[in-house]
C-alpha cells in the first residue's frame, strides 16, 4: 500500500495519479462499518480496473476543533495505516486535519482532494459529511462533483439497531464489554505498549506477570480481570491480565493503573519488549482482599475461567 501525506495547500496535481476509487471518512478502528464502505470501494475499483484508495484525516478533527489535549483512539495512526493495508488497500491519503483544512468550503475540498487527485468515484456511509461546518453531505456531492465522479452511499450497518460506530465502540471498551467491542470491531481490540519492571511480587505468589506500559493515545478497557491474548516477538501466547491499582497491597492509589498480564506457559524475560494486547472478555471487577491467600486463590479461578474460555472458543 503507498501511503501519500497530504495538507491544505498542497501542489499535487491530476495528472500525477492514476484513476482511483476513493474511500471516505475518519476510520478510527476500522470497524465493521468502515470496512463495509472499504470493500465497497474495493469492489467498484475492481469492476474499473483502477486503483483502490483510502482518505483519513489526522490528528482527530475533535483535538484541532475544540482544543482536546488528547483523545483516546481505538487504532492510533500507525494501527489504522495497518489494518487498512490488511484490507488490501492500494493508496492510503492521509490528510492533516488544521484549521485551515477545516475551514475549506465544500466546493474547495472537492475541488482540492477529489478532483485534483484524479478520483472517478467517492464512496463514503450515509452520515459522511465534509467542508466547512460538515456543510457538504452525500446529498451535496453529485453538485459538488462538476461531473467528475461518481458515487456510492453505504447504507447505515446497524447491531441491534443501533449504529455502529466508533463513537459507540469506545463507550462500550470504556464500560468493559471487551467482547462486545470484538463484535462491533470484527476483530478484539488492541493495545500496544512496552515491557516495563514492576514491584516483582508476582513471582512471589505464584503468578509472575508482565508489566505493560501501554502507548499513550490508546483508549483502555476499565479496572477488571480480562482474558487476553498478547503478542511478543510475532507469537502469540493466552494470558489473564489485570487492569488496575492492586488495593490489596496499596493504600494510596497509585496515579495510573497498571496493565498486567500472566502469560500461560511462559517463562522468559521480556522486559523492553514491544507486545501488544488483545482484549477478549472481561472476568471480574478488581478487588481488595483482606490477605495474599485470598487474592491467590481468586486468580486461580480467574485463570481456570480464562483457559476455559479459550477452550471454548476454539470449538
Ligand atoms: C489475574 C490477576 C488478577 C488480579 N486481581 C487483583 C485484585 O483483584 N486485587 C488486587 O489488589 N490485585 C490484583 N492483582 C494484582 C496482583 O496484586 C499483582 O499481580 C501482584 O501484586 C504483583 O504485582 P507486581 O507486578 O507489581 O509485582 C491481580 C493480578 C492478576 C494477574
Ligand atoms: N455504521 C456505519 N454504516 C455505514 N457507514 C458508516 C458507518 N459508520 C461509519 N460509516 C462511514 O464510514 C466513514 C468513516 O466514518 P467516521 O469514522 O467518519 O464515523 P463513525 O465511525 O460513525 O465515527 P463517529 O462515532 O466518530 O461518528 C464515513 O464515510 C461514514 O459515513
Amino acid at each position: 500500500m503507498k501511503l501519500i501525506k497530504l495538507s491544505y495547500p498542497h501542489n499535487f496535481k491530476k495528472n500525477e495519479f492514476d484513476e482511483m476509487v476513493l474511500a471516505l471518512g475518519y476510520f478510527d478502528g476500522v470497524h465493521k462499518g468502515h470496512q463495509k464502505v472499504i470493500l465497497k470501494a474495493k469492489e467498484i475499483a475492481d469492476k474499473m480496473g483502477v486503483k483502490s484508495a483510502v482518505m483519513t484525516f489526522n490528528p482527530h478533527p475533535l483535538v484541532v476543533l475544540r482544543k482536546e489535549i488528547g483523545i483516546d483512539y481505538i487504532t492510533p495512526l500507525e494501527d489504522k495505516i495497518q489494518t487498512i493495508e490488511n484490507l488490501n488497500v492500494d493508496i492510503l491519503f492521509i490528510v492533516e486535519f488544521t484549521r485551515e483544512f477545516a475551514a475549506l468550503l465544500p466546493q474547495q475540498f472537492v475541488d482540492e482532494f477529489i478532483i485534483n487527485l484524479n478520483v472517478k468515484h467517492v464512496v463514503a456511509g450515509f452520515d459522511f459529511t465534509y467542508g466547512h461546518l460538515g456543510k457538504g453531505t452525500m446529498e451535496t456531492i453529485p453538485f459538488h462533483s462538476r461531473e467528475q465522479f461518481l458515487h456510492t452511499t453505504v447504507e447505515k450497518q446497524t447491531d441491534h439497531d443501533r449504529k455502529i460506530s466508533s463513537t459507540l465502540i469506545r463507550e462500550v471498551i470504556r464500560s468493559g464489554d471487551v467482547a462486545y467491542a470484538q463484535t462491533l470491531i470484527g476483530r478484539p481490540h488492541s493495545t500496544k505498549g512496552r515491557v516495563i519492571h514492576g514491584d516483582k511480587r508476582g513471582r512471589t505468589i505464584g503468578f509472575p506477570t508482565a508489566n505493560v506500559e501501554v502507548f499513550d493515545d490508546y483508549i483502555i478497557p476499565p479496572t477488571g480481570v480480562y482474558a487476553v491474548t498478547i503478542n511478543i516477538k510475532k507469537q502469540v501466547y493466552e494470558g489473564v491480565c489485570n487492569i488496575g491499582y492492586k488495593p490489596t497491597f496499596h493504600e494510596e492509589k497509585p496515579l495510573k493503573p497498571s496493565v498486567e498480564v500472566h502469560i500461560f506457559n511462559f517463562n522468559n524475560e521480556i522486559y523492553g519488549e514491544n507486545v501488544t494486547v488483545f482484549w477478549f472478555k472481561r472476568i471480574r471487577s478488581e478487588q481488595k482482599f483482606h490477605n495474599v491467600e485470598e487474592l491467590i486463590e481468586q486468580i486461580k479461578l480467574d485463570k481456570a475461567a480464562t483457559i476455559q474460555f479459550f477452550e471454548k472458543k476454539l470449538v
